[in-house]
């Protein structure tokens, strides 16, 4: 399981570990996607974010009972108490990103609705609030800022050898 904040790159990280481990890759914003049959920002206008978080919810627990691939988390996902306990017990890889590096690889938040407005101070704001819940589920923690996906992948699959 792949968490952080928006920008750390846990579906791009994801993509290259489930490869380097030979297992199947899942991302919950694309179940959630492919189950609503509409993007996530449509979803945010549609129904608004409260709607989406119940959605994601399910989709984190429907994919831990069902899946032992590589799975990377939606930014927020960890607000959810539930899914926080269902976590547990799992291999949780927290990315880590500064503001910076989170900014410049989100660019203007295309597709991302929380970061339609302000994105910097908006990560920020995001940061602060979620670093203790993605510092409380995770088994390893792993730094992103400067470092290539393809290192970052090598990096965990060395974490998660018994
Ligand atoms: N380590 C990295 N260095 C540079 N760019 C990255 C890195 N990880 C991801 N990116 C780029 O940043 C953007 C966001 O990555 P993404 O994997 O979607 O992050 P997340 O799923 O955590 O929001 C993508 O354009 C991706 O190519
Ligand atoms: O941080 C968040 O609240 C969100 C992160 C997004 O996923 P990524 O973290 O993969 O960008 C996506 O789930 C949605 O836009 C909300
Ligand atoms: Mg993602």
């Amino acid at each position: 399981m792949l968490v952080g904040v928006m920008g750390a790159g846990k579906t791009t990280v994801g993509e290259l570990l489930a490869e380097r481990l030979g297992t199947a890759f899942r991302d919950t914003d694309a179940d959630i996607e492919a189950d609503a049959g509409k993007p996530i920002s449509e979803i945010f206008i549609d129904e608004g974010e409260a709607h989406f978080r119940t959605l994601e919810e399910a989709a984190v627990k429907s994919a831990l009972a069902s899946f032992g691939g590589v799975l990377a988390l939606g930014g927020g996902a960890v607000l959810s108490e539930r899914t926080r306990a269902v976590l547990a017990g799992h291999s949780v890889v927290f990315l880590s990103v500064g503001l910076s590096d989170a900014v410049s690889r989100v660019g203007l938040g295309a597709g991302r609705p929380l970061l339609a407005i302000n994105p910097r101070a908006t990560l920020k704001h995001l940061m602060d609030q979620r670093r203790p819940l993605y510092e409380e589920v995770a088994t390893f923690t792993v730094a992103t800022d400067g470092r290539d996906p393809v290192e970052i992948a090598d990096e965990i699959v060395t974490l998660l050898k018994p």
